[in-house]
């Protein structure tokens, strides 16, 4: 069986400019995987460009075998339903309430009445644990709760695929250790793959089954594997990220470094 989402030969960027290129991979049904690299590699716009955002300078999108990539109307509609997102910046509408947020997508793109979407968007809070805030405005709620709430509107409609950019971004080290455990059991329970850009090291290890590391100056990747995997790699970019603090030399040039040890 193929993989849920097939990337080949992608280049994008914005314009005439150039951010990614060349960049292949494929995550099968069911992984969680992370979305890594320093700041201004291209991790946002690689999702922006999976989720259709943008159209791509080059190469294939492939989401359960449909082309994404110059797909339009009905066909580009029907792959898009596979998706839930949830972006930093998509955050919640403040006017309305959690339970309204999370019916809005049901109310747009199902043909259900307003009994069900109630009762699915009161499941879907459920699922992230905010069945009691259901009338609470988003300003009323902390920022995990937020996260979480956005999540459950991004699971409304059943997606497929959900992604996730910077999902800890602003919470603290508990609030977002619980974040990724909600995560990584929506994903398990609910059966769905998970995409994901952090920045967070502890976030990569409790969620992720693999990691995509994005590099700037090569515009592409340069590691796919298991974090634990990425931890133990030869390749002092990727063991840098992995090992933060703590500047690891690669084998080969360890000896002609000179050592700073005492
Ligand atoms: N809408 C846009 N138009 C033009 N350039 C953009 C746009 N969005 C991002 N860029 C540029 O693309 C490059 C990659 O940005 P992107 O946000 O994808 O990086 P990132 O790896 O997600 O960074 P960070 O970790 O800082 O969020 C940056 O140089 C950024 O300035």
């Amino acid at each position: 069986m193929s993989a849920l989402i097939e990337v080949q030969g992608l280049s994008c960027g914005y314009g005439s400019k150039t951010i990614l290129k060349d960049v292949t991979f494929s995550i099968e049904r069911g992984e969680v995987v992370a979305i890594l690299g320093g700041s201004g590699c291209g991790k946002s716009t690689l999702l922006k460009h999976l989720i259709g955002l943008y159209s791509p300078q080059a190469g294939s999108i492939r989401i359960a075998g449909n082309e994404l990539v110059g797909t339009t109307g009905a066909d580009r509609e029907a792959i898009l339903r596979h998706f839930g997102a949830m972006f930093q910046a998509g955050a919640l509408f403040g006017s309305m309430s959690v339970l309204d947020n999370v019916m809005l997508p049901l109310q747009s793109f199902s043909q259900l009445d307003a009994h069900a979407i109630e009762i699915i968007a009161r499941l879907k809070l459920r699922l992230v644990g905010l069945e009691a805030f259901a009338d609470y405005a988003p300003a009323a709620l902390s920022g995990g709760m937020q996260k979480r709430a956005a999540i459950a509107r991004a699971m409304a409609l059943d997606p497929e695929i959900l992604f996730l950019d910077e999902p800890s971004a602003g919470l603290d080290p508990l609030t977002s250790a619980e974040l990724d455990a909600l995560i990584r059991r929506i994903a398990e329970t609910q059966h769905v793959t998970c995409v994901l850009v952090s920045h967070e090291l502890a976030s990569i290890y409790a969620i992720a089954d693999r990691a995509i590391m994005l590099d700037q100056s090569t515009q592409g990747i340069i590691a796919i594997d298991t974090p634990q995997a990425l931890a133990q790699s030869s390749d002092a970019r990727v063991s840098r990220f992995f090992n933060r603090g703590q500047v690891i030399a690669p084998p080969d040039c360890a000896a002609s470094e000179p050592t700073h040890q005492g």
